[in-house]
């Protein structure tokens, strides 16, 4: 039965939550742990539903995983692998963006892959197109099936000279993921640089990988034969943080976010300091609240790392529309990301968006006909409405403003957020928000 979130604003969200390891690490990391001849151990490990995912594809080719939820801690043992059936592929892929990732380490294991259409949120095309041209390049063979692709590496798989389009996440860990036991050398041109990309580099490297990372975003890797496995921590989830940060800049509350880390989160410290939020570091986490005068209007782009993240965006444009006078925000990595500014919109805000690139950033939209400019005016009056969650940021965003706004909000579809957030109503009522849950 479908859940209905009913949710009294007005509320500040004041007191404690906990962040654990980030949602753009942990899978990866745990589909890393394939590539390996011995066990890994995992820590820092948030409940949330992509983790439950990958451990269900990585059952079903045989890896033996232990999920210690309490201590968050995983081990996952590759030693018995074996290819898993269409049906159970088919079966378990879920909504996440993961299942791609299979490709490289399972033909290293079994020299072919299933891999099913893939998940995630709804907020631009997403097309594999990088993913497949890096593949075919390493020597693999791309079988495109009705709901998902074959892919295979009869004559095994070589080292390349690579260079993105786009220095794309997903698809640089692809090269990681593929590079790493394949023969001789693979230099990928272009690569992203995120700090969860960091962060795999440093699991590959304790699993027996050779792999530098250069200035000019060139990441230069020497294949070897075997690699063990490993034990890490995951970096926190730098985007669960921000988020926590906006709820309290949203609701002019005061949370304290345990477990968030400076280091990976400098462009939106910048951002929350511009306008008007404060924060304090800790060593074990960070505190976050509503200076208390006028939130200030800014200019906001979106970027890979170092910049502005995509997924900081959506929050962020909430607390904008708290900000008094016209902020403008040029989505660039994401074509569609503001399709959640209708909600909010229909709560009161004054967003409108445009075509154009309101912005200096190189961006692949501008002459294409995509709505990702947002020109927003405030500050704005929110009130209650009824909102259906279209996407993990942008359903965490109507939370928030939800909780923010006069009167009344009744949410649908927020199991979504369980993608990214974990426990996340038992957080919410733990700061104190007003909300609750029904079946419909
Ligand atoms: C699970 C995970 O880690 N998700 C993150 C990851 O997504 P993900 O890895 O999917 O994002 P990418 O960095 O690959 O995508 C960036 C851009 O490249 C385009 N592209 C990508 C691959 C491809 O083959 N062809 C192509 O055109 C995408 O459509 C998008 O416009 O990085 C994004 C950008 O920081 C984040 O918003 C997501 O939270
Ligand atoms: C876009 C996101 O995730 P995914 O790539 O898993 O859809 C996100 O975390 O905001």
């Amino acid at each position: 039965m479908a859940k209905l979130l009913t949710i009294q604003g007005g509320k500040p969200l004041n007191g404690r939550v906990r962040v654990r390891g980030a949602k753009n690490l942990v899978p990866k990391a745990m589909v890393a742990s394939l590539l390996g001849s011995e066990p890994s151990e995992l820590r820092n490990i948030p409940e949330i539903k992509d983790v439950d995912i990958v451990t269900s594809l990585l059952t079903i080719h045989g890896v033996k995983v232990d999920h210690d939820r309490e201590a968050g801690t995983l081990t996952m043992d590759p030693r018995e692998t074996r290819n898993a059936t269409y049906s159970e592929i088919d079966t378990h892929a879920g909504d996440s963006r993961i299942p791609i990732l299979f490709c490289g380490p399972l033909m290293h294991k079994n020299g072919e892959a299933f891999i099913p259409d893939l998940g995630g949120c709804r907020i631009g095309d997403r097309p594999i197109d990088y993913h497949l041209e890096v593949l075919r390049n390493f020597g693999a063979v791309v079988d495109k099936q009705p709901s998902g692709i074959r892919i295979s590496a009869p004559k095994g798989l070589r080292g390349a000279k690579l260079e993105l389009p786009y220095p794309s996440v997903g698809a640089t860990e692809q090269v990681l993921l593929t590079a790493v036991l394949a023969e001789g050398i693979t230099e990928l041109k272009n690569a992203a640089v995120e700090p969860e990309i960091h962060d795999l580099i440093q699991i590959l490297q304790q699993m027996g990988a050779i792999i530098s990372v250069n200035t000019d975003r060139t990441i230069r890797i020497e294949g070897v034969e075997r690699l063990s496995g490993y034990r890490h921590r995951s970096i926190p989830d730098r985007n669960e943080s921000a988020s926590w940060a906006s709820a309290a800049l949203v609701t002019q509350g005061d949370i304290y976010v345990e477990g968030a880390a400076q280091r990976d989160l400098t462009a939106f410290l910048n951002t929350y300091r511009k306008i008007g939020g404060e924060f304090e570091v800790y060593d074990d986490g960070l505190r976050f609240w509503h200076g208390g005068g006028l939130l200030q209007p800014l200019v906001l782009e979106t970027d890979v790392h170092p910049g502005f993240m995509t997924d900081w965006q959506q929050p962020m444009v909430v607390a904008l529309t708290q900000a008094t006078g016209v902020s403008i925000v040029h989505e660039t990595v994401y074509e569609n990301r503001f399709g959640f500014t209708h909600a909010l919109q229909r709560m009161g805000a004054s967003i409108q968006l445009h075509r154009e690139c309101l912005g200096s950033n190189p961006c692949r939209f501008g002459q294409r006909n995509f709505l990702h400019s947002a020109v927003i005016s405030g500050p704005s009056k929110l009130h209650g409405a009824d909102i259906d969650v279209p996407d993990l940021r942008g359903g965490f965003s109507h939370l928030i403003a939800a909780l923010a706004a006069e009167g009344t909000s009744r949410v649908t579809g927020i199991e979504v957020i369980n993608r990214g957030y974990e426990k996340f109503l038992d957080k919410l009522i733990g700061l104190g928000a007003d909300v609750e849950l029904s079946e419909r």
